[in-house]
């Protein structure tokens, strides 16, 4: 493995909404007891609750090697069209929580508009950079951009177009990174996104998700993810 990170010195928590994803990630980074995986609920407030959870559960920890040094939202999401397609992996260079503001009479505005705080949390850098450029030396598809974090999933092409206005270059959403990156942020600890995706952003048709393709793009990209750390 040529892209790899070793800066990473302690244990790494990878949090899914669900147990699918968590097992995909399981035989990801099998025989690697550096990981440990939880599948915390679907929706910001569930990942942010166990990430913290997880977190201050670890953080007694006596060595610094068994303590928790990376925080890793993984699951299926779905790809902004021309960006990210069906059955490809999408790595967060920035989480950002994309429905986090107020309504006004001239639109949306964020929580950085508006002064309180930021919806905007950048993922390590290195480390997105390092793993999107194994996953592409794996020959799989793959995209390093921003990851959005919704409440209520898009539905219409017009939400799927404000999405991509507000956030020019959104490459996927989903529906945990923000909350688990916040209990990350929390510690000072990095977050990273990891993102296989399902379905296409804009209008609800089930019937063209892809979830089993996605779980194998996952699975496939968790095992990069061990590889690029190891
Ligand atoms: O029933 C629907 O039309 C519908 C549309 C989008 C998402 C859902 C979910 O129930 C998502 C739950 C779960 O999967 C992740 N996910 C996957 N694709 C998307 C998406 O296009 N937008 C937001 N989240 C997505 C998400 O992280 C959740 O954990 C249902």
């Amino acid at each position: 493995m040529q892209n790899r990170d070793r800066t990473i010195r302690g244990r790494v928590l990878v949090v899914t909404a669900v147990d699918a994803e968590r097992e995909a990630v399981l035989r990801g980074v099998a025989g690697d007891d550096r990981f440990h995986v939880i599948a915390a609920g679907v929706g910001p407030a569930s990942a942010a609750a166990g990430t913290a959870f997880a977190l201050a559960a670890g953080g007694a920890a006596a060595a610094d090697a068994d303590r928790y040094a990376l925080v890793v939202s993984a699951g299926i999401a779905g790809g902004f069209p021309g960006r990210a397609a069906v059955g490809s992996i999408v790595v967060a260079s920035d989480i950002i929580a994309a429905d986090l503001g107020a309504e006004t009479p001239d639109g949306f505005a964020s929580v950085d508009e508006l002064g309180f705080g930021s919806a905007r949390i950048a993922a390590d850098a290195r480390i997105a950079g390092a793993l999107a450029a194994g996953i592409a030396a794996a020959g799989l598809p793959v995209s390093l951009g921003p990851v959005l974090t919704v409440s209520t999933a898009t539905g219409s092409a017009h939400a799927a177009a404000e999405h991509e206005r507000r956030v020019p270059g959104a490459a996927a959403e989903a529906m945990e990174g923000f909350g688990a990156a916040t209990a990350a942020r929390q510690l000072d600890l990095p977050a990273l996104e990891l993102r296989a995706i399902s379905n296409a952003v804009g209008p609800r048709d089930r019937s063209a998700w892809r979830i089993g393709d996605a779980l194998q793009a996952l699975e496939r990209a968790s095992q990069i993810l061990k590889e690029v750390l190891e």
